[in-house]
Formats: structure tokens, C-alpha cells, sequence
């Protein structure tokens, strides 16, 4: 049996069942040597006190104070990490053309590895500061620059699962940033692969390789077939877009007369460890495939608002129990804040359920009925998250890893106010989804390893 190598004392908060939530007022959590929950025990229990003592005699207790919370960390399913620099500006253009005045160029520059040196470690180092304990990236097309991306998180402790991004269609692609050869591209990403799994110090694979087609007007049939091989070859993680706009979705249909989880189905790439972001234009047929392969969506409420021209079905989806949970899409949007993104993500479904006209009547101007609640997103935020990518994340319970993070609402720059004769277990909940900024995050936790401590 693993040594305990820690054990906090405290408040915290988690949701184990969609829609609603736990309250633990005090409880006890002890995580071992490999950084797993081996036990939570609440005051109820009769050994709580004497396990008290004993850590804090060992010098292994942590203690959280009345205005601290102990938290899962949070799971960002979508963050294009070269796009890091771009974020806060240039989201005036359609998805078309804001990738190849503003995106393109951008990720070109990571051929060179002064330059990712220069960004990589700031983007990894605000994720976690944010509270991203798991972060799904895409690279670029440049095999050891997406390395070094695996390396950093693997450097910083952040659970990271990096994709060497592949795009090879001429019609879309600049020239400045296209792959050399298909052939040449799927031989650096079987090398990008073994590289990433083979990454010193990465023996409890923290880091993990993810195949990435862009999305399907960037890639050729032929890499679609052959990435498509590679997953069934390696079972890794897969991710790419998936009808995220009128013109994508129409494209897919022009080229291929079917709908992209038609077409990633028909090319080997939907499986239980597939990442599908956006999926806005999705039919019947498609939930369907997403549900019978286990397929994951990846919703990004804010960058839909720029890109989607249209709002997510979020309700059906979680009501059709797909698997969802929530990416910031860097720098589609430019908060790199999986708690904004949960805001954002109730916003988005209540703007879907009031419509927006005000020529139109109330009752005809909206979806009725497709508001999503604020536990519902911080659940997609943790636990649905953590099915995505296949890691027992998301819950303080045993035998899932210890990843977590500590809410300071007493912080001296917080916007959080919580009066607890005024607010219930909910309501604080609430508040902490709603109004958390990173100063109130002052520990985090990945895989039981400390990785940011204020
Ligand atoms: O939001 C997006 N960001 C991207 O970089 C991208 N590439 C294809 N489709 C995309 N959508």
C-alpha cells in the first residue's frame, strides 16, 4: 500500500451528479504517494478526529481556513495554445477569414523554437493560475514545437494533452502553413506520438498525445484516412472541429455530402477518447454517433458567440446525456478561465431561450425551455471534463486522482462576498462560479502535486 503523502482539512464543494451538488462542511481527504484519494471522511465518521491528529502530528495536515474552498480543478477541453498571444484581439472577422489574416500567420511563427520558448511556459503558467488542472491543446503543425508544448506542461505539472495540429489541403491553407506532405505529416505525427509518451519524466503519462485534424476543410482525404489509422493503431485521444460554423458545415456537405461526425466516423476518427469541439450543426443522426461511439463535445460558449452564427444545443445534449464539458477555445475567446467559461456557458443558453428581436413577441422570440443552470456548467466544467478525457478527474472521491484547487474568497482583491447567514451551501457555490478570478485561487493541485501555492 502507497504512503499518504498529504491530507487537507476543510470545506468543499463538488458534483457528482449533473445538475446538483455536494457540500462536505468538514471533511478530511487523504491522498497518497501517487497523488490518489485514498480516503474522505467526514465529521460523522469516528475515526475523523484521530486521523486529524495523526496527520497534523506527522506534519502532513493541511488545514484550509473558513473563508477557503477546496475544489475539483477545472477541465479546459479546447485551448489552442499558440493562439495565446492573439487573445484579446482580432475576433472582428468570420471564422474564414480570421483564420488566414489573423490565425495562420500566428501559428506559423511556432516553426521557430525561441519563439514558442518565448510563449508556451506563460500560457501554461495562466491555466494553471486560473485553476486548469487538465488542459486538451492545440499545437501547430510543427512536430518538435508541439513537443516542447508536452514537455512544458510536464515541467509545470499541469495534466496535459497536446495535439500536433495536421493540415494539408491547398485550397485552404496558406502556403506558409501547410504540411510539407501528407506522408511526410503523418510520419511526424506517429513520431509526435512516441515522442510525447516517451518524454522524460512522463512515466504516469501526466502528458498524453492527441491526434488533430484541424477540421475538415483544412485536411485531405488521404490524412483523414491515415490519422484515422493512427487512432485505431495508438487508441489515443483524438480532437478536431466539428460543424462549428454555417460555412464549415456547408463545406463538409459540398465535399463530402455528409455532416462532420459523418465524415470523422467514416474516416476511423470517432471513438470513446474523441474530442469533437463546438458541434453546433448537429442532426439527429449525429447525436446519435456521438452517443454510440462515446465520443466527447467540447461546448465553447464564447467563441460561438463570435464564430457559430448560431447557439449551441446545450439542453438536448445534456439532456441526450452526451458526453460534454467545456473548453475556453483560446483565443476564439480570449479568457483563459474555465470558471468564466461556465458563466458564459449559462449566458449563452439564456440569450438561446429569451431570442434577442425585440420586433418579435416574448413568446416567439426564443427557444423555450434550453437554459442551462449554473450547476449544470460547473459540472460539464469537472466531471464532464474528466469523462472527455478518459481521467478519473472531476470528484473528491476515492480512488479519482487528487487534482484541486483552493477558492480564497477573503482574498484583499476578490470579487466574491459571501455572508453566510445570508447565503446557503448553493448560493456560495454560485457566487464562487460566478465571480472567481484567479487572485482567489491560491492552491492548486495536479495528480496530488502542488503546482501553484500563494
Ligand atoms: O475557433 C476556431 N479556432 C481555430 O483555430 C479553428 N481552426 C479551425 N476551426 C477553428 N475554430
Amino acid at each position: 500500500m502507497s504512503e499518504i503523502k498529504f491530507a487537507v482539512l476543510g470545506q468543499f464543494f463538488h458534483c457528482p451528479i449533473k445538475g446538483d451538488f455536494e457540500y462536505a462542511k468538514k471533511a478530511l481527504i487523504q491522498v497518497d504517494n501517487n497523488g490518489t484519494i485514498v480516503s474522505v471522511m467526514t465529521e460523522a465518521d469516528v475515526e475523523f478526529q484521530t486521523q486529524v491528529s495523526f496527520f497534523s502530528s506527522k506534519s502532513k495536515l493541511i488545514e484550509l481556513s473558513s473563508s477557503q474552498y477546496l475544489m475539483p480543478g477545472m477541465v479546459d477541453l479546447h485551448v489552442h495554445a499558440p493562439q495565446f498571444p492573439q487573445a484579446g484581439k482580432g475576433l472582428d472577422l468570420p471564422l474564414y477569414d480570421w483564420l488566414q489574416d489573423y490565425t495562420f500567420p500566428l501559428e506559423a511563427k511556432f516553426a521557430d523554437m525561441d519563439f514558442t520558448k518565448q510563449i508556451y511556459p506563460s500560457l501554461v503558467k495562466s491555466l494553471l493560475a486560473n485553476g486548469t488542472t487538465s488542459a486538451v491543446y492545440f499545437a501547430t503543425i510543427h512536430k518538435d514545437s508541439s513537443v516542447e508544448l508536452a514537455r512544458e506542461c510536464l515541467k509545470q505539472g499541469q495534466r496535459g494533452y497536446v495535439g500536433k495540429v495536421n493540415m494539408d489541403e491547398a485550397s485552404q491553407c496558406p502556403p506558409f502553413y501547410i504540411e510539407h506532405s501528407t506522408a511526410d505529416a503523418l510520419k511526424d505525427t506517429e513520431l509526435f506520438i512516441q515522442e510525447v509518451i516517451g518524454l522524460e519524466g512522463n512515466q504516469h503519462q501526466l502528458v498524453s498525445p492527441v491526434l488533430t485534424p484541424r477540421f475538415v476543410p483544412s485536411c485531405t482525404s488521404e490524412m483523414l484516412q491515415g490519422l484515422g489509422e493512427l487512432a485505431q493503431k495508438y487508441q489515443c485521444h483524438v480532437q478536431t472541429h466539428c460543424s462549428e460554423s454555417d460555412w464549415a458545415r456547408d463545406y463538409s456537405q459540398q465535399m463530402y455530402g455528409k455532416t462532420d461526425a459523418e465524415i470523422y466516423r467514416d474516416f476511423g476518427l470517432m471513438t470513446n477518447r474523441t474530442i469533437l469541439a463546438h458541434s453546433i450543426f448537429l442532426t439527429a443522426a449525429d447525436h446519435a454517433i456521438i452517443k454510440e461511439t462515446g465520443a466527447s463535445i467540447a461546448h465553447c460558449p464564447l467563441s460561438n458567440m463570435y464564430f457559430a452564427n448560431a447557439a449551441m444545443q446545450t439542453r438536448e445534449i445534456l439532456d441526450n446525456d452526451l458526453k460534454c464539458g467545456l473548453g475556453s477555445d483560446l483565443a476564439g475567446a480570449p479568457i483563459p478561465s474555465i470558471f468564466h467559461t461556465c458563466l458564459d456557458a449559462v449566458n449563452h443558453s439564456r440569450v438561446r431561450e429569451d431570442g434577442t428581436s425585440t420586433y418579435l413577441a416574448a413568446d416567439t422570440r426564443g427557444e423555450s425551455g434550453s437554459r442551462i443552470s449554473f450547476l449544470e456548467s460547473y459540472w460539464m466544467a469537472t466531471v464532464g471534463g474528466g469523462k472527455a478525457i478518459d481521467a478519473k478527474v472531476g470528484l473528491f472521491q476515492v480512488g479519482f486522482e487528487f487534482d484541486a484547487l483552493v477558492v480564497d474568497t477573503a482574498v484583499s482583491d476578490s470579487n466574491i462576498f459571501i455572508i453566510d447567514e445570508m447565503d446557503s451551501d448553493k448560493d456560495k457555490l454560485e457566487k464562487i462560479i460566478t465571480l472567481n478570478n484567479r487572485q482567489n485561487i491560491c492552491k492548486v493541485w495536479v495528480k496530488g502535486q502542488l503546482v501553484v501555492n500563494k
